[in-house]
This record gives C-alpha cells, structure tokens and sequence, in this order.
C-alpha cells in the first residue's frame, strides 16, 4: 500500500492564478525533486527562490496509509456548503507522490481535484486543474495543462523565451517573493501591459495574511 508523506493540510483561499479567492483544502506534500529544503543546500539547489517549508510532517500533516485513507482526511477538512469542493495538491513537488488511487479517491469524495507542479515530471491523468509552474535549469516535461504560471524573473527562462510546443488555456507572470519583489512586481506589470496574453498572479494569500 502506498504511503504518503504530508507536510500539512489546511482550508483556506486559492491565493494565486486563474482560481484566485476560491475556497480549496490544500494538501502540502513533504518533498521536492528541486531542493532538499534545507537552507544549507539552498544556493547549490536547482530550484533557489522557494517560498515554503516542506520539510517532514507538520502538525497538520502526517504518514497516511493508502489513497483512501489521505482523501478522507482532506474531505474532512472541507468546511464549505454548496459550491464544488476542491483540493489542491501542492508541496514540495506533488507529483512525486500524486497517483491516480489518490486522484480517483477524491473523486470519489466529491472533489475537484487541482494541482500546482514544477512541470519536470508528468501528471497522472484525471487531475482537474493543472497549474504548471517551469523551472529554470530544471527538466520540463508537462507541457501542457489548464494554466503556465511563470515565477518573474528566472533570466534563463523568461516569458520571451518559452519553448513554442506549450498548449496551456492561461499565461500567468507571478513576480518573484525576493527582497527585489517591488521591482519584479513593476516589471511583469510592464511585461503584461504589453503582452496581454499575459496576466498578472499576485500572491493575495500575502497580501490578506492567510495561509
Ligand atoms: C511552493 S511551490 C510547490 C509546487 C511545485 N513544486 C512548484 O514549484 O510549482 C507553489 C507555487 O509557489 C511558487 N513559488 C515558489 N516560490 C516562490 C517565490 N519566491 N515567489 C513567487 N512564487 C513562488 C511556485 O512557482 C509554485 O507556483
Ligand atoms: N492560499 C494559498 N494559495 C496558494 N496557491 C499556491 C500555493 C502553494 O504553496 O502551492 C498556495 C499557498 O501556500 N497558499
Ligand atoms: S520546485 Fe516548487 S517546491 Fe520545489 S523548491 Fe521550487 S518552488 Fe519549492
Ligand atoms: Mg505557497
């Protein structure tokens, strides 16, 4: 039987992309194929700007035994009436873990079921809502999905130079959290202004201090 590693679940807000403001559990697993998570390993990492703590099993996380038993604990977090219920899937990297017993299993309970992957591994078939969010020096190989959301600036992967065999339904530019976030903010408004394919992503779960 699978296990899968959780860093935290937790009700709250999509704060970011297409799906902004809509009520979703997130299930955070623990682990990434981009970096260890350590701050010692951060500067030799592939992936060097992450803004999350996926290390181990938080208090609102764990080890759970087989899909079913991790898709009841997230239906149980669910505190919505009416409406579609919806799970997003992030971490770490989600799709180290994500498989299609877990996806069938939240369908099974009733969800809408989303994802937020770094794109160097495929998503298993069946997910809802894919969110692709590419890293620069790291593989790509989910290329296609409901929606690109480019962290801005990556220099060796700006939104001039994406390969041309995309096929997502939205371009999001989501300025990097850094201490030059006022800057990178500024300039993907001026890319969007002049592309208007693009749309901005502001990180509102920061601005409006929930999780
Ligand atoms: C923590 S990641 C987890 C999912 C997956 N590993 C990924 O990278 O897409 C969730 C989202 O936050 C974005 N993100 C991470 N660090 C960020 C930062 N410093 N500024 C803006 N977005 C960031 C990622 O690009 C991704 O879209
Ligand atoms: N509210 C909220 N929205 C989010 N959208 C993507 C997130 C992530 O860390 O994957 C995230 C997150 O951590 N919190
Ligand atoms: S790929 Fe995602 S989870 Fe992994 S280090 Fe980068 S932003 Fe963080
Ligand atoms: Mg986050």
């Amino acid at each position: 039987m699978t296990i899968y590693t959780v860093k935290e679940i937790f009700y709250t807000l999509q704060g970011e992309g297409r799906q902004a403001g809509r009520a979703a559990v997130f299930c955070r697993f623990s682990g990434c194929n981009l970096w260890s998570g350590r701050e010692e390993d951060r500067s030799k990492a592939i992936c060097q700007f992450c803004d999350t703590d996926f290390v181990g099993t938080g208090d609102d996380g764990g080890k759970f035994a087989g899909a079913a038993a991790l898709a009841a604990r997230i239906a149980a977090e669910w505190r919505g009436t009416g409406g579609q219920p919806y799970v997003v899937f992030t971490g770490g990297e989600p799709l180290l873990q994500l498989d299609d017993a877990l996806v069938d299993a939240m369908h099974a309970q009733g969800f809408e079921v989303a994802v937020e992957t770094n794109g160097s591994l495929p998503a298993p078939a069946g997910i809802d809502w894919i969110c692709v969010s590419p890293k620069a020096g790291a593989d790509w190989v989910q290329k296609s999905g409901h929606e690109l959301k480019l962290v801005f600036p990556q220099p060796t992967l700006l939104p001039s130079e994406l390969p041309d065999d995309l096929q997502f339904e939205h371009y999001y530019l989501q300025p990097m959290d850094s201490p030059l976030q006022r800057q990178n903010t500024q300039e993907a408004i001026a890319w969007c202004m002049a592309h208007p394919e693009w749309r901005l992503s502001v990180q509102t779960h920061k601005v409006i201090n929930i999780r």
